[in-house]
């Protein structure tokens, strides 16, 4: 059997006066695992809990068998939030090499990432001249640096041409490939046929998990966004 890289046990999360998470348990070993949802369903805030960016109300979260977010993991994980979270004014070198830097990673890894990202020819640009795409694949980059066995990314095609949406879920793949488990956020179902597993989420729970095959056949669905909705219509009746 594979190793959990993730296991997460009975966590409820509370922001404001609401429940978002009010109770998830799951497993996630490696391999490319797709988080799908409605916006605001909870995906970034279970995001969140597993890089230990999230205050948890109970329950509990454990990566590669240490709690969420604690220092042996640093850098162990890789997340990217919907935001980019790089310096303008520099270079896309110079961001690779200062956060190889500040995490003890070889400098070669930083040149490495960057082709992986295919960001190789802007190398020498500021990243406040890119495009939006260009930006959140430095954010990316940096995500990558030390080859982390868990990458959360929340939503990382959002913006990006079909091509480079192509060459993402293959870099993706190649990664999950190496042992890592790599988790995405997609609103967009369409994506979903890219992962190994998916997990549907509504109003902060686990509605269902599967491969994307087993899913349409539990379902009897034509495609995932159809399914999708034959699991909320059933879940209301
Ligand atoms: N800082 C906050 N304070 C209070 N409530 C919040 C906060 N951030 C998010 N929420 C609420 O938590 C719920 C889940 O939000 P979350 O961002 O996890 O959803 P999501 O599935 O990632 O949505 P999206 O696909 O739009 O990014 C939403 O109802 C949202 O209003």
């Amino acid at each position: 059997m594979m190793k959990n890289i993730i296991e997460v046990r009975d966590l409820v999360v509370v922001r404001g006066s609401q429940e978002v998470l009010p109770g998830i348990s799951l497993d996630v070993t490696p391999g490319v695992t797709g988080l799908l949802g409605p916006s605001g369903c909870g995906k970034t805030t279970l995001m969140r809990a597993l890089v230990g960016a999230q205050r948890l109300r109970s329950g509990s979260v454990e990566v590669l068998g240490e709690p969420a977010g604690s220092a042996p993991l640093r850098t162990r994980v890789g997340y990217v939030t919907q935001a980019a979270s790089v310096y303008d004014d520099l270079t896309v070198a110079e961001n690779l090499t200062f956060f190889a830097r500040v995490l003890g990673v070889e400098r070669s890894s930083a040149e490495e990432v960057v082709a992986s990202v295919g960001l190789a020819d802007h190398r020498h640009q500021v990243v406040g001249r890119l495009s939006g795409g260009q930006r959140s694949r430095v954010s990316l980059a940096v995500a990558l640096l030390g080859s982390p066995e868990m990458l959360v990314l929340d939503e990382p095609t959002v913006g990006l041409d079909p091509v480079l949406r192509r060459d993402l879920w293959g870099l993706f793949h190649r990664i999950a490939d190496g042992g890592a488990a790599v988790l995405v956020s997609s609103h967009v179902m369409d994506e979903a046929e890219r992962c190994d597993r998916l997990l549907l989420m509504r109003e902060g729970r686990i509605i269902a998990d599967g491969t994307p095959s087993e899913i349409r056949t539990r379902t009897g669905a034509a495609d995932i966004e159809q399914a999708f909705l034959h699991l909320v219509e059933g879940a209301a009746a």
